[in-house]
């Protein structure tokens, strides 16, 4: 037996959701570039479960249809006032929200393709609605009622802060879903896999993989990488911060990728958004850090930035809360989540692989009086 640690370069599907070729990355074949440019997530959604772009009336009844079931359960939000709710990462709380959101589904346990797709409906149109409500219950306001005349991504800002947001800020957060919505077999993807492959209900397998995606090696970088640039503080202080982080071997976050070796297609599309929003904030240094950050790292450790680098500096211009971006990663991954899924159940097999041992050689059991 030989083991491969981290299972590097094992190919261990085969899918048709995303692709990642010579370090150009795909959904169902268009390429990254075109859709970040030009597709609203509502249709990359629906490109990522149904393998084709909408025609204008497939999007216009599949929109809809996700504004119909935006809302949730009143008790997930009672359950939420009910969390000592100062200690509660907001991915935790999503994670539990999710798990329990499928207490209230009757057909959670139905499993044929037409239930499991009205559940991706349901999961994805609710997400939102979640973690909105989550940061208005622990800011002590009501959560905001969905509103279905607002695309996905100006409906999130708006349950988010009560106002209908400016149009750059929609483009930009539309852009950010669109890059975020699929990545191959990446872990979280993985573990949404592994678990449905046990033919286990769409909600565990969605609970599964937020949790996956919760650590800081894979979506939890976004928010690691501003606790950083605010450690870091100002422009003069990067190369002292970085030098020593270097010297005592840790890990930059934001840098790095398993797959990409010679960059992320997804980070020029962000860092350009950066320099944009942070400008308009007025606070520049928080993009003219991270390209400092960006360049020693590259000449230091020949690591380039992945998905989570500058998209830390995007979510901070919108406003938004640090240890948002995870859970806002998870409403995008959601769709390539549930892709997979569905993708799992119309062909599957167990996911079980081996372990090569390396414990003790066979002993025989003691007595507790004698040991
Ligand atoms: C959406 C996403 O999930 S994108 C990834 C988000 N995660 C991060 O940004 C966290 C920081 N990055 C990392 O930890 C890694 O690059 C990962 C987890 C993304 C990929 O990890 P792996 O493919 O396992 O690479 P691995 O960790 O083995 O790194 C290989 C070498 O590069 C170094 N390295 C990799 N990433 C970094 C980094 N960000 N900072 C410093 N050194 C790094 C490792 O220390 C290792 O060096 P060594 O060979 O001297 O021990
Ligand atoms: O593919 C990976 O390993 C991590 C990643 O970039 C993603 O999930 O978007």
């Amino acid at each position: 037996m030989t083991t491969t640690r981290g299972l590097e370069g094992i190919v261990a599907t085969q899918s048709s959701v995303s692709s990642i070729i010579d370090d150009e990355l795909t959904y169902q074949g268009y390429g990254i570039d075109d859709l970040a440019n030009n597709a609203s997530f509502e249709e990359v959604i629906y490109l990522l479960w149904n393998g084709e772009l909408p025609s204008q009336k497939e999007l216009k009844s599949f929109t809809e249809k996700l504004a119909s079931e935006a809302e949730v359960p009143e008790q997930i939000f009672t359950q939420m006032k009910a969390y000592p709710i100062e200690q509660v990462h907001p991915m935790a709380a999503l994670r539990t929200a999710i798990s329990t959101l499928g207490l209230f589904d009757e057909d959670a346990e139905v499993m044929n393709e037409e239930a499991n797709y009205e559940k991706a409906i349901k999961l994805q149109a609710k997400i939102p609605t979640i973690v909105t409500g989550f940061e208005r219950i622990r800011s002590g306001k009501e959560p905001i009622k969905p509103n279905k005349d607002l695309s996905f991504a100006a409906n999130f800002l708006y349950m988010l802060n009560g106002e209908t947001p400016d149009d750059l800020s929609v483009e930009a957060f539309n852009k950010a879903l669109v890059l975020h919505a699929d990545h191959e077999l990446n872990a979280s993807t993985f573990t949404a896999r592994v678990c449905v492959a046990t033919l286990s209900d769409v909600y565990s397998g969605l609970t599964a993989a937020i949790g996956a995606l919760k650590g800081p090696l894979h979506g939890g970088a976004n928010e690691a990488v501003m606790n950083m640039l605010l450690e870091i503080g100002k422009p003069e202080e990067v190369e002292p911060y970085l030098r020593k982080a270097l010297d005592n071997k840790e890990k930059i976050m934001g840098f790095g990728h398993r797959v990409y070796k010679n960059g992320d297609p997804r980070a020029k599309h962000l860092r350009d958004m950066s320099k944009q929003l942070t400008d308009v904030i007025k606070e520049s240094k928080w993009y003219d850090m991270s390209l400092q950050i960006e360049e020693m790292i590259t000449k230091e450790k020949g690591l380039l930035p992945n998905v989570d680098f500058y998209s830390a500096t995007v979510y901070h211009s919108l406003g938004i809360k640090h240890d948002l971006f995870t859970p806002i990663f998870a409403v995008s991954r959601t769709s390539g989540w549930l892709a997979h899924i569905l993708e799992q159940y119309s062909n599957n097999r167990l996911i079980r692989p081996r372990a090569e041992y390396i414990g003790p050689n066979k002993r025989n059991y003691v007595s507790v009086e004698s040991r």
